[in-house]
């Protein structure tokens, strides 16, 4: 199956609606290109303003955690999973007061989670992952296993109903396999986008970048496929959340995109299955240097520059009130024409 693009005439329609509303030419600024986007990704203009917002977080623990690259220890993944389901994180704060949905998946959290809601270990691939300076992550195997398991979660979501997607993540660590997959992809050096990821000094700074380094040199002239490089330097929870994103894409059903981890998977996503990035919009522009750079790369501008550094999809439900914003200022403002002037 192949990603088809939004639908051109109705964002033709939308962006002449836009330039025929009773305000300034160009006065909406971005609310009005994202009524723009809304109408193309929803085939319809006006759009309708999204009511059904979904978050999905995929958690996972990451065997370079050991190596020193995250200000907190790997203990912290499987206490937040555990928040989620409590409804008691950042995350959750937002969503409630945005009326959007959030379940969490342990992927690969290093921990049985004993007592734990059995839908939350439904699509477990293992515990952990390898680190990927010193070897692949996953095998393609357990890749394709949490691909599927993104696929399958996606197509849940939308079955309930949703009618925008946001990937969430969870995991100590995560950061910097993100990272790694932005660099592989764009092909720069480990010292170009690391960031600070929990708060890290400028000594571990320094350290994970080199990590990172050694991972991009390990696997260059292996000629690896998208799938391949997920594997060598990914993590099963990022892979899972890149099967969801290409099932959204292929579905046709639009996505916000959060943070580094959010955005390193919509760069897999869209190497795995050209075009699918034309579902996607940026909510917020993260502290880590690495995804303004992938976001730049997928041509999108972010909707939000808070300074926020939590993932989660927390970016992304915060700029939820923006997209619906978008969609009601092209439905409901009357047109010049229609006035008496
Ligand atoms: C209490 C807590 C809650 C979080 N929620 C998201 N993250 C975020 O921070 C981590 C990534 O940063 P790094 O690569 O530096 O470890 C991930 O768990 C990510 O989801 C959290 C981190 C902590 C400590
Ligand atoms: O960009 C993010 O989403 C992010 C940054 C730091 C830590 N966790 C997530």
């Amino acid at each position: 199956m192949t990603v088809k693009p939004p639908s051109a005439a109705a964002q033709e329609e939308a962006a002449d609606r836009l330039a025929g509303l009773a305000t300034p030419a160009g006065a909406l600024g971005r609310l009005g290109e994202l009524g723009v986007w809304l109408a193309g990704v929803q085939g319809q203009c006006p759009p309708a303003v999204p009511e059904r917002v979904r978050a999905v977080i995929f958690a996972g623990d990451h065997g370079v955690t050991s190596y020193g690259v995250s200000a907190y220890p790997a203990a912290v993944t499987p206490a937040m999973v555990r928040t989620f389901a409590a409804g008691r994180a950042g995350v959750s704060a937002l969503a409630a007061a945005h009326g959007v949905t959030v379940r969490v998946l342990d992927i690969a959290v290093d921990d049985d989670l004993e007592g734990i809601d059995p839908d939350v270990q439904r699509f477990k691939v293992r515990r952990s992952s390898e680190p990927l300076h010193l070897r692949d992550a996953l095998t393609v195997e357990e890749t394709h296993r949490a691909l599927d398991a993104g696929t399958s979660v996606a197509a849940e979501e939308i079955a309930a109903g949703a009618q925008l997607l946001i990937s969430g993540d969870m995991g100590i660590g995560n950061t910097t396999p993100a990272t790694a997959l932005i660099a592989e992809s764009l092909g720069l050096p480990a010292a170009e986008l690391t960031g600070r990821g929990t708060g890290i000094d400028d000594e571990a700074l320094a350290a994970k970048t080199a990590l990172i380094q050694q991972a991009l040199d390990r696997v260059k002239d292996r000629g690896l496929s998208p799938v391949e490089t997920l594997a060598a330097l990914g993590g099963a929870d990022l892979a899972a959340s890149t099967g969801y994103l290409v099932a959204a894409a292929r579905a046709g059903v639009p996505v916000l995109l959060d943070g580094v981890i959010a955005v390193a998977c919509a760069v897999m996503a869209d190497r795995i299955e050209p075009g699918a990035a034309d579902w996607f919009a940026a909510g917020h522009r993260s502290t880590e240097p690495a995804q303004s750079l992938a976001l730049d790369k997928l041509g999108l501008v972010p909707l939000l520059d808070l300074g926020m550094r939590l993932g989660e999809g927390s970016g992304a439900v915060a700029a939820v009130p923006v997209v619906r914003s978008a969609a009601a200022v092209l439905r409901d403002v009357a047109l010049l024409s229609e006035l008496a002037i």
